[in-house]
């Protein structure tokens, strides 16, 4: 039996970091949701044990790769004694705020357990994917999701907020550099109490669009996570600006970067855009148009 899936990349929409926890990881607010973009996993069952092959010669395809990590957790959590080999096909740039190898993990779960018999219900399989990393739950959703905690704790917002996000048309593009998710936040802890934003005002800043029906998606964004990568990589504020004051779009940064990307009117001139993004960054920039899904 072979399962062929999709492993979506996500963007963070609006994403406030609020505050560095005790266990060392930091407690956010965040609104991401998957892309129509993304990797494609196949799976095929085998009798025992798990082997991985990836188009990506410059992905680990050992017992560190998360597609493997994701498989022995769930033959420990499901106490399923099968097999399966996993060929990934990746389409989605590392070390972006994509979610790539999260991604990866998630799909890799709910392939398991598909295979398995759905042996775990979807409480169990988000408590494992938790343990593989903040981003993983998030993947086991098939729409945006408000995101709390570490970013395990998921909420799927009203319909009148999914409405505003589904289906919008949305540039991505990431420049050759990738950065660091510890790097990251290991700045903004540097930079405590002002590079966070306080809980309180990130939860009024989001109920504030979600309880505006008439609010557009572009509204919605934030990120201050932004702070470090543009205060490194001055090569990101520059084009988001260029974008801004050229196409007036709304770029934003996603997640802990390098990608970035900005929703698109229907008549966006994407050629241009595209081109304006490659001069800027070099024509080893990564550039993709998809939508939300
Ligand atoms: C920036 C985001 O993409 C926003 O969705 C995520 O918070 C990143 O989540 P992720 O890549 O799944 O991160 P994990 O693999 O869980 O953790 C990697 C490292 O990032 C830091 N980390 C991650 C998530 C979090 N809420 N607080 C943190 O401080 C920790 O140093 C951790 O050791
Ligand atoms: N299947 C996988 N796909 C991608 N990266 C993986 C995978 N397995 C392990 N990794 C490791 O995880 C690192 C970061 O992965 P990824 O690109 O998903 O993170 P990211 O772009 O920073 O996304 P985010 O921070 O939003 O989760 C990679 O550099 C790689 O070493």
């Amino acid at each position: 039996m072979t399962l062929v899936l999709s492993s979506p990349a996500k963007l963070n929409l609006f994403l406030a970091i609020t505050g560095r926890r005790a266990d060392g990881f930091h407690d956010l607010v965040s609104v991401a949701a998957p892309l129509e973009f993304g990797d494609t996993l196949t799976v095929e069952l085998r009798p025992a044990g798990f082997s991985l092959e990836c188009d990506d010669p410059a992905l680990e395809i050992d017992g560190t790769n998360l597609v493997l990590r994701a498989a022995q957790a769930f033959a420990e959590a499901a106490s399923w004694t099968g097999g399966a080999h996993f060929s990934l096909q990746k389409r989605i740039p590392m070390g972006a705020g994509l979610g790539g190898g999260s991604s990866n993990a998630s799909t890799a779960l709910l392939a398991l357990n598909q295979l398995a018999g759905g042996v775990l219900t979807m409480e169990e399989l988000g408590t494992v994917a938790a343990t593989l990393g903040s981003d993983c739950p998030l993947f086991l959703q098939d729409g945006p999701v408000i995101m709390r905690g570490r970013g395990e704790s998921l909420r799927v917002p009203p319909p009148q907020a999914i409405d505003r996000l589904r289906g919008r048309r949305v540039l991505v593009f990431k420049p050759a550099f990738g950065i660091s998710t510890v790097w990251a936040y290991r700045q903004l802890a540097a930079g405590a109490p002002a590079s966070y934003l306080p809980s309180v005002a990130a939860e009024t800043q989001l109920m504030t669009w979600m309880d505006d029906a008439t609010a557009p998606a572009e509204e919605l964004l934030f990120n201050n996570m932004e702070v470090p990568a543009f205060t490194k990589h001055i090569a990101l504020p520059v084009a988001l600006e260029c974008l801004r004051e050229e196409f007036d779009l709304a770029p934003r940064m996603s997640g802990s970067g390098s990608a970035c990307f900005a929703f698109l009117p229907e008549n966006a001139p994407v050629a241009a855009i595209t081109a304006r993004i490659r001069e800027l960054w070099g024509a080893e920039a990564f550039v993709t148009e998809t939508r939300l899904a």
